[in-house]
């Protein structure tokens, strides 16, 4: 069986008996492990929860943050607050609230990172663990001054019965982000890694992605703090400071903690490497030294450990199976769709101007495209065909004139644009390679889908199988994918643009032929850019010539390919049409 067409362990059995050996294994390590190993067991589970905190807002959502311990720091002061106020609930309840009050703190924290991004957010987000570090050692965490120890719950007051339960938190934490990255989040957060306009155009927030991100990394952060200090009893400044927030955002890189093996590997080290060092009787600090280096290593090498071994595996199984990248493969599709007369406009754009700064990239362009139809837009380089789609679709804010959709206006961002029903594709690769193609196409969609429907739609168009990872996916395929996805949303029109850019020539007429039965098969409208004329020519009836920014012509195919001026605007590329 194909790799691709292989059942990932995506059930819940599987994560399940994974979880259920990794509780038997950390029972086993409780009773077996010398006492001081237990210890360090403890601080290294403690560390894997706040990597895969990181993992998240780093790994899945791509965005910096420099403040994990910031947001353990909270987990504990909250829990040695409580303690300290004889709260009811106990421990777990405490670690809980800590936890959630971390998660509080990092969506507040995460509010900057909607306009921030890269080196401005990691400043913004360091300030905030450095101005931490000054404040927690002014105020203390509470009861340390009384030397009012945290309680842990009864039945774990012991080291070993404590590692333990620490295991199972982070067990239960593991599975919380593995079921959240599977699900509609965490198809926010690979899509808003990978392209902020993407997921714009997919009807999804943006903000609630890099919020949400920032909320669960924030409160896994929360619960490592309020574990730790259960396993101290005394929390401490020392123990949340600045350079080790940074240190362990390295360790998240270099290891891949989006990985949640990966993760755990992580923290062993982080434990692992200090301890060595205090042994060889070097410093401890020069672990960070040690951890510099591994991320030095893995920015300049554009990777991480977790992605390389996987990709040594895949490459393997690949070598195995005898295949690499999977591209499109088109069926024959056995009934011919009756395509519905074209209906009232659906799309109507008055007097569409937009200028970038002295380029008048669009002056005063009008088009409508009727319901059921599909309409060609060319034009030579640079003739406004993408600006006019970016325009239509909410994202550029300075374009003036008017849209409507289904006779009412078209106004607001992209988000709400698409969740109007008008939905868009890009001339660029927007696909979240992090996915595989069903969780991108369901994430698209923004609706529920039978499994059958996304394997009609994506045998249709001769697309991988679902449950193909798009990182396998050829970019040409990847391309269709994206516009099945976009069709499953059932919009009243899709913007295409040059959707068979990445395909090979040859496949284009097979295209084509998809393309023309989709008002019949889908209900949905499309406006098609493309520069393959044989392409435009199969496909439209009706087609609208730019250049320079101005419709130079509109009509009916035949009419409008015959006209001089379009033919003067095509100059050298006349034999073309
Ligand atoms: N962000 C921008 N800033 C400045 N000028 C821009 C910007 N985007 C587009 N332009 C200019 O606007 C004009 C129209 O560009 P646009 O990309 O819409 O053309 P196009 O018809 O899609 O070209 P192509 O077929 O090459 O994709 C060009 O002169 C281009 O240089």
């Amino acid at each position: 069986m194909p790799l691709a067409e292989r059942k990932p362990a995506r059930s819940i059995g599987i994560p399940l008996l994974i979880a259920v050996v990794a509780v038997a294994v950390g029972y086993g390590l409780s009773v077996g492990l010398e006492g001081y190993f237990v210890y360090l067991g403890m601080s290294a589970v403690v560390a894997a929860i706040a990597l895969l905190g990181l993992g998240v807002v780093t790994g899945s959502a791509g965005m910096i943050s420099l403040c994990q311990l910031t947001f353990a720091a909270v987990g504990a002061w909250v829990v040695s607050a409580l303690n300290k106020a004889e709260a009811p609930g106990g421990f777990l309840v405490w670690l809980l609230l800590g936890g959630l009050a971390a998660g509080v703190v990092g969506i507040l924290v995460g509010l900057p990172a909607l306009r921030l991004r890269g080196i401005n957010l990691a400043v913004v987000t360091l300030g905030l663990a450095a101005a931490a570090d000054l404040t927690l050692v002014q105020l203390q965490f509470p009861g340390v001054s009384e030397g009012i120890s945290v309680l842990r719950p009864d039945a774990f007051t012991d080291d070993r019965s404590y590692f333990l339960l620490a295991v199972v938190v982070l067990v239960a934490c593991c599975l919380a982000v593995y079921f959240l990255r599977r699900g509609r989040w965490g198809s926010g957060w690979q899509a808003v890694a990978f392209s902020e306009r993407g997921t714009a155009a997919a009807g999804a927030s943006v903000r609630t992605s890099k919020l949400t991100a920032f909320a669960v990394s924030a409160t896994l952060g929360g619960i490592s703090g309020g574990l730790l200090t259960g396993q101290v009893g005394l929390a401490f400044p020392a123990s949340f400071t600045s350079i080790q927030s940074l240190a362990l955002y390295v360790l998240a890189i270099m290891s891949g903690a989006h990985l949640i093996d990966m993760a755990v590997f992580g923290a062993v080290l982080w434990v692992a490497v200090p301890e060595l060092l205090k042994r060889w009787g070097v410093p401890q600090d020069w672990g960070y030294v040690v951890f510099g280096l591994l991320g030095v290593q893995a920015l300049t090498s554009g990777g991480n450990l977790g992605t390389a071994l996987r990709e040594l595996w895949h490459r393997r199984a690949r070598s195995r199976e005898g295949n690499g990248h999977v591209g499109i493969e088109h069926r024959e599709v056995e009934t011919v769709d009756e395509a519905p007369p074209p209906g009232p406009p659906v799309l109507v754009v008055r007097d569409l101007s937009v200028r970038f700064g002295q380029v008048a990239a669009l002056s005063s362009v009008d088009i409508a495209v009727p319901e059921h139809g599909i309409l060609g837009v060319i034009g030579p380089n640079g003739a406004g065909k993408s600006t006019l789609v970016d325009a239509i679709s909410g994202f550029l804010p300075q374009a003036q004139g008017e849209v409507e959709l289904g006779g009412g206006p078209l106004t607001g961002p992209p988000t709400r644009r698409a969740r109007s029903g008008l939905r868009r594709t890009f001339q660029q690769d927007r696909v979240p390679p992090g996915l595989t193609v069903e969780a991108y196409v369901r994430f698209v969609a923004r609706r529920r889908l039978a499994t059958r429907e996304i394997a009609d739609a994506l045998e249709f168009f001769g697309c991988p199988p679902a449950r193909t990872p798009l990182s396998r996916v050829d970019v040409g395929a990847r391309r269709l994918v994206e516009v099945v996805g976009h069709l499953l949303a059932r919009p009243r029109i899709l913007l295409l643009d040059e959707p068979a850019a990445g395909l090979p020539h040859e496949e284009h007429v097979a295209f084509g032929e998809r393309l023309r039965r989709v008002p019949a098969r889908f209900g949905v409208s499309l406006l098609l850019i493309e520069h393959d004329l044989d392409l435009v020519r199969s496909v439209c009836d009706t087609i609208t010539v730019l250049d320079f920014g101005q419709v130079l012509a509109t009509g009916p195919q035949a009419e409008v390919l015959a006209d001089p001026a379009v033919l003067k605007a095509y100059m050298g590329e006349t034999e073309l049409l």
